[in-house]
């Protein structure tokens, strides 16, 4: 719990010292409507039920919800909102675009940028990270589209995963398709969901599985119709609520401790890997091929 403890105070002292909302012109504060509470600050909306300590955080950047510096920076700031939030027990994540969870970390982060963007990026998908899978809130997926590489990074990193049954909605750590490759960190949240073999093949592989294969692999918990995806993540979460918290997050420590240590002690070296990884001309051009790909297919 010691890392968790000061991630939560590091991360806690920031939100109040106003590090983040002065970049981003203050936070987005709670409406009130009867016993439902709402924020939103542009890419995220939260809605969450009083009654219920359930929050349904919902992705709404069009067109793919890809993870830009601007949309992780609100990320972790709702996120830390509800996690200081003693009534908030539970979080659902979900989306708000069509057919689309998140495309995951968005590529043109990674071209064409300085050293210092890279870095500055770089630890934003780390806090994003540390923050959602460190939480000690029930954190439940409700994956309703496609979720490629950093999308189906944030949706490992909950508790409990579910899928719309949907052929044509895939999901997997597809790196090296891109010619890049994933950290340790995204590795072990894998490894540590489907186990070691499961994993060197998909991450060697860069492999998508259509939501019918990723039940199979364990890379989701269920499948249902696409309209069901919000009613089975809730009732899903009534079922986690129901185990006494403090037992509950103790044994979430307990499996993802060693993960969460390992990125907090080599956070710098991590930053400043990708920072000569993805900044070489070789890896460059690789994100330009694909990107070029991804334009052309229309
Ligand atoms: C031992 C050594 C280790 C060294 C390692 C060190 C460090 C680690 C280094 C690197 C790690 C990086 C980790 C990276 C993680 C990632 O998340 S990379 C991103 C991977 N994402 C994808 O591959 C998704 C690509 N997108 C798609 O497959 C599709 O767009 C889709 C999400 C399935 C949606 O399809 P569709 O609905 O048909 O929409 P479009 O394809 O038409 O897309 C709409 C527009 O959005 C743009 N776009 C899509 N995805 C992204 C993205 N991820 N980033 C930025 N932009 C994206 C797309 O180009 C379209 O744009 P236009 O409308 O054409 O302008």
């Amino acid at each position: 719990m010691a890392a968790q403890a000061v991630l939560r105070s590091s991360a806690r002292a920031r939100l109040l010292s106003g590090a983040f909302c002065a970049q981003r012109g203050g936070p987005a504060l709670w409406q009130h409507h009867q016993n439902q509470r709402a924020f939103s600050n542009g890419k995220i909306l939260v809605e969450m039920d009083e009654a219920t300590g359930v929050a349904v955080m919902k992705m709404k950047s069009p067109p793919v919800n890809s993870l830009n510096l601007d949309f992780l920076t609100e990320f972790s700031i709702s996120l830390e909102k509800l996690e200081i939030d003693r009534s908030c027990r539970g979080l659902i994540l979900t989306s708000a675009v069509s057919k689309i969870f998140s495309a995951g970390l968005d590529i043109t982060e990674m071209s064409g940028k300085s050293n210092e963007h890279y870095a500055a990026f770089w630890r934003a998908v780390q806090e994003m990270w540390l923050k959602l899978y460190g939480s000690n809130m029930v954190t439940i997926a409700a994956i309703n589209g496609s979720s490629p590489a950093g999308g189906c990074l944030m949706a490992l990193c909950c508790d409990y995963r579910i899928m719309a049954d949907n052929p044509k909605f895939a999901i997997g750590l597809n790196e090296t398709q891109l010619g890049i490759v994933a950290p340790f960190w995204f590795k072990d949240t894998m490894i540590n969901t489907i186990g070691n073999r499961a994993t060197e093949l998909s991450l060697q592989l860069g492999q998508m599985y259509p939501a019918p294969e990723a039940l199979k692999f364990g890379l989701v918990d269920k499948l249902v119709p696409e309209d069901k995806v919000q009613s089975a993540a809730a009732a899903a979460m009534s079922q986690w609520l129901s185990v006494p918290d403090h037992a509950r997050q103790l044994t979430k420590s307990m499996m993802r401790k060693p993960a969460i240590d390992r990125l907090v002690k080599q956070r710098e070296a991590d930053i400043n890997n990708f920072v000569s990884f993805i900044s070489k001309d070789s890896i460059q051009k690789s994100l330009q091929i694909y990107m070029d790909r991804l334009k052309q297919k229309k």
